[in-house]
């Protein structure tokens, strides 16, 4: 073991009850706005291929031209009720709001700088219209936090110079001021999702951050902090020199999922997901794969089944409005959760073998077993291999339980639900399975 100053400030899962409430969320929303909207993805006619939050980054994009954008960003759609409302319809429990990218602009109205919606023709404060919108719905709000800001001189990727280290430390108090400002701001916000913290820099950081991360704790009980904020006294990130987990869940999964609970290392986590390939802010034009409803709901339980929450992001166009293929896909998601919710929510991990045709969950606080299937046998047969002792009593549709399915019970304690419609269901579908034990 090496000692470690700013390491893991705790081993295993956090058990208070707003880490409980965290864990049971299953499905959340990210947003995703900013300036980078008003471009989607284009400049000057020409097609940016990358993500379109990064434009600014792009040689087609001279820096002049984005650093003015915020001079004309007037959303004249943006409606914080209705983007909460398709959330609540999503069946999203929280929602991680971005409240500054990379590029530094600020949708709230920071005294610590210029560049802010405040300074835009629209004037109003964003994050507090949407922090207000959510709560109402009862969606639980986290504020993306980016370290990374392009806009402040004393930003750097990497100290070299004594200037270098002096400009950064005007950089570190300015971000700890804006992050008290939000928190002071926005009491209801229940964590911070920080994002942009590979940098060298920011890695050299250990007791600054150290420091920060308490500071904010203390400011909100119960705060949530995922892996993405401190570095070790190394400059380790995720999992400190000891490979032990630093803040309360892994944020390692952007775009990817973990296919074992072994991979998940008995940490919280979140993945965090484009509808196309890899787009947060708003690109005009999506190429590649994008994802059809069924495909996401498959992410969702896979999530849920591994005990982690999935967050599916939104990323509105310049004007405020969420588009067309992503409003599509949040009724279609929206209507599957309205029947199976049972199966997500307060659910996880059930220690039973992995079988083909799905994935298992189980609530966490009734103990309810399911059955979530995605890949429907030709023989109708589901193969349930159950812990030693453990009978299978009852199965049934979770949207129609007076239909009981025939159980047949091997001589090797495995158990085969035969279920054989005439009619192939179109969606995934969940079983319900009672035991004779609560394992
Ligand atoms: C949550 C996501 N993290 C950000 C990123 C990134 C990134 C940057 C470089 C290489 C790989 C990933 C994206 O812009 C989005 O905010």
């Amino acid at each position: 073991n090496i000692t470690l100053k700013y390491g893991a400030e705790r081993i295993g899962k956090r058990t208070d009850q707003p880490m409980q409430d965290w864990r049971n969320y299953g499905l959340g929303q990210f947003i995703h706005w900013g300036v980078y909207a008003i471009p989607g993805g284009h400049w000057n006619g020409k097609y940016y291929a990358g993500a379109a939050e990064w434009i600014r980054s792009w040689e087609g994009m001279p820096n002049e031209a984005y650093d003015n954008l915020y001079k004309e960003f007037n959303p004249k759609n943006f409606n914080a009720n209705a983007w909460a409302k398709q959330a609540k319809e999503l069946g999203a429990k929280y929602v991680i709001i971005t409240t500054k990218h990379h590029d530094g602009f600020c949708l709230w109205p920071s005294e610590y700088t210029d560049y802010t919606i405040a300074n835009t023709p629209y004037k109003k404060d964003i994050i507090g219209a949407l922090v207000e919108a959510y709560d109402k719905q009862g969606i639980d709000v986290y504020l993306y936090f980016s370290i990374i800001d392009w806009n402040h001189f004393g930003y750097k990727s990497k100290l070299v110079t004594d200037k270098d280290r002096t400009d950064y430390e005007v950089f570190k108090e300015f971000t700890r001021n804006q992050l008290i400002e939000l928190l002071t701001r926005y009491p209801e916000t229940k964590g911070l999702w920080f994002d942009g913290t590979w940098d060298a820099a920011w890695k050299e950081q250990a007791s600054y951050v150290y420091d920060l991360d308490k500071e904010l704790r203390e400011m909100i009980p119960g705060l949530i902090i995922g892996s993405r904020f401190r570095p070790d006294d190394y400059g380790n990130r995720h999992f400190d020199a000891n490979g032990n987990m630093m803040g309360d869940y892994e944020q390692g999964w952007e775009r990817k999922m973990p296919n074992t609970i072994e991979e998940v290392h008995g940490n919280d986590w979140d993945c965090v997901m484009t509808i196309p390939e890899n787009q947060w802010g708003y690109h005009s034009d999506w190429r590649g794969h994008v994802k059809t409803s069924n495909e996401l709901i498959e992410m969702l339980v896979k999530a849920v089944a591994l005990d982690g929450n999935f967050v599916l992001n939104f990323g509105p166009d310049g004007l405020g409005t969420i588009r067309k293929e992503e409003t599509k896909l949040a009724k279609q998601v929206g209507e599957w959760m309205k029947v199976n919710s049972t199966a997500i929510y307060n659910c996880g991990y059930l220690d039973w073998e992995k079988q083909d045709w799905g994935y298992f969950t189980t609530n966490r606080i009734t103990q309810e077993k399911y059955m979530v299937v995605f890949n429907q046998p030709i023989s109708g047969v589901y193969t349930v291999k159950t812990k030693k002792g453990v009978s299978i009593e009852k199965a049934y549709l979770l949207d129609n339980p007076g239909l009981e399915l025939s159980i047949e019970k091997t001589y090797n304690n495995e158990f085969l639900i035969q279920y054989n419609p005439e009619n192939h269901p179109e969606e995934p579908f969940v079983m319900v399975i009672e035991t004779n034990k609560d394992q």
